[in-house]
C-alpha cells in the first residue's frame, strides 16, 4: 500500500534546484530518444532502399528472416521462386546478425552451368553443408568433397555401369513390380475400402528395390501386408528434421542439440533407428560374404575395398554409404512417380497418350488379344521401356514442376563472379533453386506453370534438356549416377499400373509439398484405383 510517508513531497523552496535536477536526469533521455528514432529512421531508409535493391526487406539485426518465416509458412518454394522472378533469376538473401544463413540464391542456367561444370573444383558441398547434415548422411556420397568424393562416385560409377549391376536392377524390378506392387494395387481394387497412399506404397517399392540392389538385402515392406517400417518413418523424421537446420541459425540448432530439445531430440531419437538398419544390414552382408557367397551389389564392392592406410572401411563409413543410397534411390524416384499420377489425375489428356503409346507398343507383339482378355499380366520388356518416349516426356515434364530434389547447395571456396555478374566473397553459400527453375518464363517460356509433356518432343521423339535448364538430375562431374535406372524403374512401374488401371487422386484430398531434402506430398497421395476393363483397351488396340 501507498502512504503518505511512502511520498516525497517537493517544498516550494526546493522546486528550482529539483527542476534543474530533473532537466540534468531527463534531457539525456530526450537525447537518447531523438538519437534513437534518427536511428530508426536511418535503418528504415537503408532497409528500404536495399529492399528495392534486393527484393526483400532487410530488417536491423534479423535481416531477412522475417520474409523467410512468411515463406515457410506457406509454400517455401513458391515463395523463393516469387523472388527470383522479381529479382531476374538471382537474390541475396541476408540472415540474420551472426547468423550463418547469409547466401546467394539463383536459377540462372548460366549461373548453374558454372558452378556445377565450368568452375566445379571451386564450389564444393562446403563446410556448413556438411556440417549440418553430417548427423545424417555422415562422409557418405551426398555429403563428401575432394579425394572422399571422388573415391566412392569412381567405385559407384564403375558398379553403375557394369551389365551385371544393370541385369540385376531389371530382375530386382520386375519381381517387386509383378510380385508386390500389383497384387497390392489389386488388393485394394477388390476390396475397395478407403482410398490408399500411393506415395506411402510407392516409397515402399522404391526402399525394397534400392535395397536389393545396392545392399543384396529384401526389407519386405512392399510386401502384400505392408508391414510397419519403423526405419521409414524414422528416415523421413531425420531429413525432415536435417532440413530444418538450414533455416535455422546455426547456434540455435546447435543449442537444442546439446540440450536434446524440440527438432534435435526427434533427430537423434531417428537416427538411432536408421543407424541400426544399416547396422544390421551390413551384418547381413557380412556374414552372407563370410559364407563365400558371391554378391554383385553395391556394399560388396565397398566392403572388398581398402581406405587410404590400407584398412577394410570403418563400421561407420560403410553405415553411410547404406544411408546415403537409401536417400538416392528410395525417395527421389517414389516422389517423382507421386507428383506425376497426381499431374495426370489433372490431365487425364496426357494419360489417354500414354496408354496409347503402351498399347502401340505391345500390339506389335501380338499380345494384345492377351491384354484385352486378362487386363494382362504382362511384364515389360528392356526393349519396349525404351521406346515409351512419350511416357519419359511425361515423367521429364513431371520432374521439371516437381523436381525431387527441389533446392540444392554449394560453397565457394575463393572469391568468384558469377555470370550474371554476380560477386560472390570466398565461403559464400551458393543455393541453386531447382523447383524455381522449372516455372522460369526465361527457360521454358509463356506457358512454363503448364504440364505438356509435347515439350520434351521433336517429331515425336524425346528430346533430352540441357542439365542447366532442366537440373532435376544435378549435372557436371556430380550428375546423377542412378539417372538411366530412375528412368527405367519409373517408367516401368508407371507403364505397369497405367495399364491396368485409371489412378483418381481422392475427393478433397490435400495435396502440399513438405520440407524435407525430398519434395515428399506432405499428406500423401490417397488415391482410388479403378481397373480398366477389356472395351476400354480395346479402344486404343484398334485407335492404332
Ligand atoms: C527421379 C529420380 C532421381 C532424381 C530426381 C535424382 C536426382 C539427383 C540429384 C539432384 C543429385 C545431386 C545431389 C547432390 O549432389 O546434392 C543426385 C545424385 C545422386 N544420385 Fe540421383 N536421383 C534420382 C534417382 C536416383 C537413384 C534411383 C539412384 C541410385 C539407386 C541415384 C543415385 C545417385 C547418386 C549415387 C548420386 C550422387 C552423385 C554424386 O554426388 O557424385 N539417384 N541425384
Amino acid at each position: 500500500m501507498l502512504s503518505s510517508s511512502n511520498l516525497t513531497v517537493i517544498s516550494s523552496s526546493e522546486f528550482p534546484s529539483q527542476r534543474l535536477l530533473a532537466r540534468q536526469l531527463f534531457l539525456p533521455d530526450i537525447q537518447i530518444l531523438e538519437i534513437f528514432i534518427a536511428i530508426s529512421v536511418f535503418t528504415a531508409i537503408k532497409s528500404l532502399r536495399q529492399s528495392m535493391k534486393q527484393g526483400l526487406p532487410v530488417w536491423p539485426i534479423v535481416g531477412m528472416l522475417p520474409s523467410l518465416v512468411m515463406g515457410l509458412r506457406g509454400n517455401l518454394y513458391e515463395w523463393i521462386t516469387e523472388v527470383l522472378y522479381h529479382q531476374n533469376g538471382t537474390f541475396r538473401f541476408k540472415g540474420p546478425w551472426f547468423s550463418s544463413l547469409n547466401c546467394v540464391v539463383t536459377s540462372d542456367p548460366r549461373n548453374i552451368e558454372h558452378i556445377l561444370k565450368t568452375e566445379f573444383p571451386k564450389y564444393p558441398k562446403g563446410s556448413f553443408f556438411r556440417e549440418t547434415v553430417r548427423d545424417l548422411l555422415g562422409d557418405g556420397i551426398f555429403n563428401a568433397d575432394g579425394e572422399v568424393w571422388h573415391q566412392q562416385r569412381k567405385t559407384a560409377s564403375i558398379e553403375f555401369h557394369s551389365a551385371k549391376f544393370r541385369q540385376l536392377t531389371v530382375e530386382s524390378l520386375h519381381e517387386l513390380v509383378h510380385s508386390r506392387l500389383l497384387p497390392v494395387l489389386h488388393r485394394h481394387f477388390v476390396e475397395q475400402l478407403v482410398p490408399i497412399d500411393l506415395q506411402d506404397i510407392l516409397l515402399r517399392l522404391t526402399f525394397d528395390n534400392v535395397c536389393m540392389i545396392a545392399f543384396g538385402v529384401d526389407p519386405g515392406c512392399s510386401s502384400p501386408n505392408l508391414p510397419a517400417i519403423p526405419f521409414a518413418n524414422a528416415f523421413e523424421v531425420a531429413t525432415e528434421a536435417t532440413v530444418l537446420r538450414f533455416v535455422t541459425p546455426k547456434f540455435i540448432w546447435k543449442t537444442m542439440r546439446h540440450f536434446n530439445l524440440g527438432t534435435e531430440k526427434r533427430l537423434k531419437f531417428a537416427l538411432k533407428e536408421v543407424n541400426q538398419f544399416a547396422k544390421n544390414v551390413i551384418e547381413k552382408r557380412k556374414r552372407e560374404n563370410g559364407n563365400e557367397i558371391k554378391r554383385s551389389d553395391l556394399l560388396s564392392v565397398f566392403m572388398g575395398l581398402k581406405d587410404e592406410n590400407g584398412e577394410p572401411y570403418s563400421e561407420k563409413f560403410l553405415k553411410d554409404i547404406c544411408v546415403n543410397f537409401i536417400l538416392a534411390g528410395r525417395d527421389t524416384s517414389s516422389v517423382a512417380l507421386s507428383w506425376f499420377f497426381w499431374l495426370i489425375d489433372r490431365n487425364p489428356e496426357v494419360e489417354e497418350r500414354i496408354l496409347a503409346e503402351i498399347c502401340r507398343i505391345l500390339e506389335k507383339r501380338g499380345e494384345a488379344a492377351a491384354v484385352e482378355s486378362s487386363g494382362g499380366d504382362v511384364a515389360f520388356e528392356v526393349e519396349e521401356i525404351k521406346k515409351m518416349e512419350y511416357l519419359q516426356a511425361a515423367l521429364s515434364e513431371a520432374l521439371r514442376l516437381f523436381p525431387s530434389v527441389p533446392v540444392d547447395h554449394k560453397e565457394a571456396i575463393k572469391d568468384d563472379v558469377l555470370p550474371d555478374g554476380t560477386k560472390l566473397k570466398k565461403r559464400t553459400k551458393v543455393i541453386y533453386a531447382i523447383y524455381a527453375m522449372g516455372r522460369t518464363e526465361a527457360i521454358w517460356g509463356k506457358d512454363c506453370n503448364e504440364f505438356k509433356p509435347e515439350r520434351w518432343l521433336r517429331d515425336g521423339r524425346f528430346m533430352a534438356e540441357s542439365a542447366y535448364r532442366f537440373t532435376a538430375f544435378n549435372g557436371g562431374p556430380r550428375l546423377c549416377l542412378g539417372k538411366d535406372f530412375a528412368y527405367y524403374q519409373m517408367k516401368y512401374t508407371a507403364a505397369s499400373i497405367i495399364l491396368r488401371y485409371r489412378v483418381r487422386v481422392a475427393e478433397k484430398h490435400p495435396v502440399v509439398p513438405k520440407l524435407a531434402l525430398t519434395i515428399y506430398m506432405k499428406y500423401g497421395l490417397k488415391v482410388n484405383m479403378f481397373k480398366r476393363d477389356k472395351e476400354e483397351l480395346q479402344k486404343y488396340f484398334k485407335s492404332e
